[in-house]
């Protein structure tokens, strides 16, 4: 398929290539749909096997927060960048800050944040050159790093599909099986174990695996043996794709709810979730709590305000799997309708929102203190 025919099939807006040679930056940003407002999500930086398995990657990211952002009732639109490289050893401030002035050139139409790879300190320099950046320290009245955000929103999401799953949203004695423990994922382990969960967990970084067996008293175990643990609920909290032909089949979770993106490799592996009864908390209304906490920042940043909107993932989780077992439909379904409905209804309204949001961003520089 072509570049045109796979952005036409999914009806993608906008991709932007970005290199720059002196500072060794490829980069891709991808803007999927804009009519609730602008482009919000992160930019990963990861060493992609090819060229073309980082545009993928860009293009089902961007999608993905569409739909976050539009079931999650924000006033954005989704896109997301990928950056080409290896974040221990290619990062330097040239490169952020030419990434930096590439999404200065999309005047607005897509706001960036950290992802898989990135970090507060990376969104600082990409501030230098542009105020379309969340994210960055709160010395800069911004919110920082959101992953703190986001395991708060899949730890209510967890307790929901427990609830749905067990019949009570209690954690205590539950075995969770978390697949990586980075950012988000160390977070969500403290939630869990201060609920009295049991932690079983893996990474292909061996010092993320041993923060976690060591802080939470985690049992460690390879990162092909996660699938088939004994536990009750399965967390994905590393890279997409995760949920497929080969790994279902060995999952004996009831729920399956973390944070990573995309976890369904196809849809069809989500219509084959609700087939077995498990019960999956659809990735994208989950791990909406960093991205309800970036946005915020287009109100003037308020960390009490947003965090009481993240709490809402809780119920947001239960109404889609009460859509999903009156409809008899799966979970993602119930999700993607929801998403969907509020696109087509907003297609024609304007709102001044948007614009008032961006003031406040560019307003950061001259108030920080
Ligand atoms: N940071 C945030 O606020 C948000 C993150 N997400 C998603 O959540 C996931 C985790 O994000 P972060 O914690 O920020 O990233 P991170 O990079 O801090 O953590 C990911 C961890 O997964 C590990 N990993 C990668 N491949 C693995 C594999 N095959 N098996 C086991 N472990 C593996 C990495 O070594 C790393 O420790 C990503 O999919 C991200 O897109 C979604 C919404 C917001
Ligand atoms: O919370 C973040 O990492 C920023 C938003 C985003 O890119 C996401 O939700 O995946």
């Amino acid at each position: 398929m072509s570049l045109f025919e796979t952005m036409e099939k999914d009806d993608y807006e906008e991709v932007l290539f970005c290199q720059d040679k002196s500072s060794g930056l490829k980069a891709i940003v991808a803007i999927h749909d804009t009519t609730l407002g602008p482009a919000l999500g992160g930019s990963r930086m990861w060493t992609y096997a090819s060229e073309e398995a980082a545009l993928e990657d860009a293009l089902r990211l961007a999608k993905g927060m569409t739909y976050k952002n539009a079931v999650s009732g924000l006033n954005l639109g989704g896109g997301k960048a990928v950056i080409i490289g290896n974040p221990k050893t290619d990062k330097s401030e040239a490169l952020f800050r030419a990434f930096g002035r590439y999404i200065q050139g999309l005047g607005g139409r897509y706001i960036t944040a950290e992802d898989v790879g990135t970090t507060t300190e990376d969104m600082d320099l990409i501030y230098q050159e542009t105020d379309y950046v969340t994210g960055v320290s709160p010395s800069f009245g911004s919110s920082g790093n959101p992953s703190p955000a986001t395991a708060y929103g899949v730890y209510q999401g967890i307790k929901a599909a427990a609830g749905e799953a067990f019949g009570s949203d209690s954690l205590e004695g539950r075995v969770v099986a978390v697949q990586g423990v980075g950012s988000v994922a160390n977070r969500l382990c403290q939630y869990l174990s201060e609920e009295g969960a049991k932690l079983v967990v893996t990474d292909i970084d061996k010092e993320a695996v041993r923060r976690a067996v060591e802080s939470f008293g985690a049992v460690a175990v390879d990162p092909a043996d996660i699938y088939s643990a004994d536990c009750d609920i399965y967390a994905p909290c590393a890279l997409g794709a995760t949920l497929n032909d080969d790994t279902i089949p060995l999952l004996k979770a009831r729920v399956i709810a973390g944070s990573a993106n995309n976890q369904l490799k196809e849809s069809r592996h989500g219509d084959r979730l609700h087939e077995l009864g498990i019960v999956y908390a659809p990735d994208y209304v989950i791990n909406a709590g960093g991205v309800i906490n970036i946005a915020d920042e287009l109100s003037g940043y308020n960390q009490e305000r947003a965090y009481k909107k993240i709490a809402e993932i809780r119920s947001s989780i239960a109404s889609i799997f009460e859509i999903s077992r009156r409809e008899r439909i799966p979970s993602y379904v119930a999700a993607d309708r929801l998403a969907e409905d509020r696109i087509m209804r907003m297609k024609n309204v304007r709102s001044t929102f948007v614009q008032n949001g961006l003031h406040s961003l560019s307003r950061r520089k001259t108030s920080a203190h």
